[in-house]
């Protein structure tokens, strides 16, 4: 057996402690879709600017925001599904930058994307045991075929749909949305990635298994050392899940920090709102759009300066002309005005709040 085949066969070993160095960069990421607007016009839609982020191995990073905050296309810049308009997605310290072939399926081995809809996700014509015995195949084309099904029992044992061989001749339809999920996750490790991009893993599950599947991902993420990043709406799951959080408005990074801190003391106006909009913070058990007052901009044609200017209850008239950098707070950072610090008359450096 290869030390590949070894490690598949049955609970896959991690390969090292948390590591300092990132294992997946977004470096000034940016995407700009083109668009027929008013009238067939062509229109540009700036959905992600200026996004850098790093994913370190056996930690998780939370992307909160609201709906069209640029989530989702930020995951698939970092899965390389997208050409980004501007910026550079690293791996292990390269700059990568692939379309397709084979060098996208290498890409793939170490970098796994989770979707929503685990009914979308899996073809409903193929049985469990297809759907993974062809991810096995795919990543691993040299083993045996007594090694591949080892493989299959042990993707299956992974995420406890347990007895395998009760799952592997079942089709989508005959899971539930739980169970469909797991199936999407053995596929993904089926890969053994170092990355796993969850994009809204648990939104679409019933109420009762949500925190079955984050457990889950909890428990292969210390298992494997995975850096996960987790795409939320909801900012307290990113709160009990994540390590650390970031939050996007309007395709910008608003605020980045500690999780524990942002949810419990955040510094932007924005965090504060969708923190106000969460009702139970110890939850996980509604879908809770904020409920903020206004509408998320146009991204044809973003407010000028800092994109939330508009809804902001401590705008301030330069809040409408300068877009602020990320700027230090306790525990991280945050693009807001409010925290520029100032030079006092004695010298000392003070903040603007
Ligand atoms: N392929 C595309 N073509 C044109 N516009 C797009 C495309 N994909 C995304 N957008 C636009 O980019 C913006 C960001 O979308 P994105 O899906 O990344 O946001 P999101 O925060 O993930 O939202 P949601 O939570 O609803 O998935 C939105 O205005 C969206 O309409």
């Amino acid at each position: 057996m290869t030390d590949d085949v070894i490690e598949m066969a049955g609970a896959v070993a991690p390969e090292g402690a948390p590591d300092a160095s990132p294992v997946l960069r977004a470096v000034g990421l940016a995407k700009s879709f083109v668009v027929r607007g008013a009238r067939g016009r062509r229109a540009v839609v700036r959905a992600v600017d200026d996004v850098s982020l790093d994913l370190h191995r056996g930690r998780v990073l939370a992307l909160v925001g609201e709906s069209g905050s640029g989530k989702s296309t930020v995951a698939r810049l970092l899965a390389q599904l997208y050409p980004s308009t501007r910026g550079e997605v690293v791996l292990r310290g390269e700059a990568v930058r692939v379309r397709g072939g084979r060098r996208f399926r290498r890409y793939c081995r170490s970098v796994q994307m989770i979707f929503q809809d685990p009914f979308a996700s899996l073809n409903p014509i193929h049985t469990i045991g297809y759907t993974l015995r062809r991810a096995i195949r795919i990543h691993h084309p040299k083993a045996n075929r007594a090694q591949r099904e080892a493989m299959l029992t042990g993707l299956l044992e992974q995420v406890h749909l347990t007895p395998a061989s009760r799952y592997v001749d079942k089709f989508p339809h005959e899971l539930s949305g739980g169970q469909r999920q797991r199936v999407a996750i053995a596929r993904a490790l089926g890969a053994r990635p170092e990355v796993l991009l969850a994009d809204e893993p648990v939104s679409m599950l019933d109420v009762s298994i949500r925190l079955g599947v984050l457990n889950l991902l909890q428990e292969l993420k210390d298992e494997l050392s995975l850096a996960i990043l987790y795409i939320t709406h909801d900012i307290a799951s990113a709160r009990y899940f994540a390590d650390e959080t970031i939050v996007m408005y309007a395709g910008r990074i608003v605020e980045h920090g500690d999780s524990e801190r942002v949810t419990q003391a955040p510094a932007h106006p924005y965090t504060r709102l969708l923190v106000a909009s969460a009702p139970d913070p110890d939850a996980l058990d509604v879908e809770r759009p904020p409920t903020s007052a206004g509408e998320p901009p146009s991204l044809i044609s973003p407010p000028s300066g800092c994109r939330f200017h508009p809804r902001c209850p401590q705008a301030m008239a330069r809040c409408s002309v300068e877009a602020p950098p990320l700027l230090p707070v306790p525990g991280g950072t945050a693009a807001c005005w409010l925290y520029e610090a100032s030079t006092g008359e004695d010298g000392t450096t003070e903040e603007a709040s």
